[in-house]
């Protein structure tokens, strides 16, 4: 059984990575994910200058998943920059994602990864749910085509795009005729976490983190359905883009299942936090061993051929 993928020109051993904002803070984790099995890794969404975050507990595990308000903690894009500068893209592919709090911050930020010409392919984050104040960007139509606009101004290079869960037909049809109105926007991450979300502890009667009153984004097996519906209509509406999945996965039926959504990388989020790195060799064992039981050779197989009733 073949893993291997190519994506945006690039090799890729196999089609698992981690979910940008998990296990990829510091040189410690994004070592760590260099080191791993997994076939690619992003870095945390990072913005102009280095940013605290919100206090804690501001993650949480949950029976069917986790809920977080990190409120976009980060090192500043230098370090980033800094970080897949050095990396060795013969080993595996590297992502940078990027998060602006502005749109000006973004394009600074973008200026100098397009001046530093690295081979990190930039996603670029719409969907950060957890910045108090600051209203998500991929729920603002008009605010999200203006972003990509002048992104794809200032950038040289393919990219990508994070995106919240849409729960309403009428919105997939929406995003997705924004996001075909620029075809260097060469993938669609689906999903981020389901934002605002409110998680109880029944014992001690009070919420799990403390930032905004403990409304916070959740992942895990909540969100999988919800993952795989976004995947694949945005792989039904983007023909000429990639999808990459991310949302539930913890084990290699689900990303089996990613895959034939129309997703050709899958990220995991929740089930790396609670696991570590060792993860991706099981993904990996369990997608194979899923592939050789019903025939399949390589991802292409079966990839994007979900079949309706
Ligand atoms: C980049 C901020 C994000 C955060 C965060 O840093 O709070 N949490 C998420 O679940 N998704 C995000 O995109």
């Amino acid at each position: 059984t073949d893993l291997s993928t190519r994506f945006l020109d690039c090799a890729f051993a196999n089609p698992l990575m981690n979910a940008s904002g998990v296990w990829c803070y510091d040189q410690t984790e994004l070592d760590a994910l260099n080191l791993s099995a997994a076939g690619a890794y992003v870095t945390k969404s990072c913005t102009l200058e280095p940013r605290a975050g919100n206090p804690e507990p501001r993650y949480k595990a949950t029976p069917l998943g986790s809920i977080n308000s990190m409120g976009l903690p980060n090192l500043g894009y230098r370090f980033y920059l800094d970080y897949v500068a050095k990396h060795d893209y013969a080993r595996k592919p590297l992502f940078m994602s990027v998060a602006g709090l502005s749109l000006e911050d973004n394009l600074a930020m973008v200026r100098e990864i397009k001046a530093a010409n690295v081979p990190a392919i930039m996603e670029l984050n719409l969907s950060c749910p957890n910045v108090p104040g600051k209203p998500q960007i991929a729920y603002d139509f008009d605010a999200m085509d203006a972003m990509l606009a002048a992104v794809c101004r200032e950038y040289d290079k393919p990219f990508g795009v994070k995106m919240p869960p849409y729960f309403d037909i009428a919105h997939f049809d929406a995003a997705a005729e924004i996001l075909n109105r620029y075809p260097q926007v060469a993938f669609v991450t689906c999903i981020n976490s389901i934002g605002n979300a409110l998680a109880i502890d029944t014992e001690t009667e009070t919420v799990l983190i403390k930032p905004k009153d403990g409304f916070g984004g959740i992942g895990g097996d909540y969100v999988l359905p919800t993952a795989l519906a976004n995947v694949n209509a945005f792989f039904r509406r983007c023909p000429d883009k990639k999808v990459i999945g991310c949302g539930g996965v913890k084990t290699g039926e689900q990303v089996f299942q990613h895959l034939l959504a129309g997703a050709s990388l899958v990220q995991v989020g929740t089930a790396l936090q609670e696991e570590g790195p060792a993860i991706f060799a099981r993904l990996a064992d369990e997608l194979a061993a899923l592939m050789a039981k019903k025939g399949y050779k390589t991802l292409g197989d079966f990839q994007g051929k979900l079949k309706t009733l």
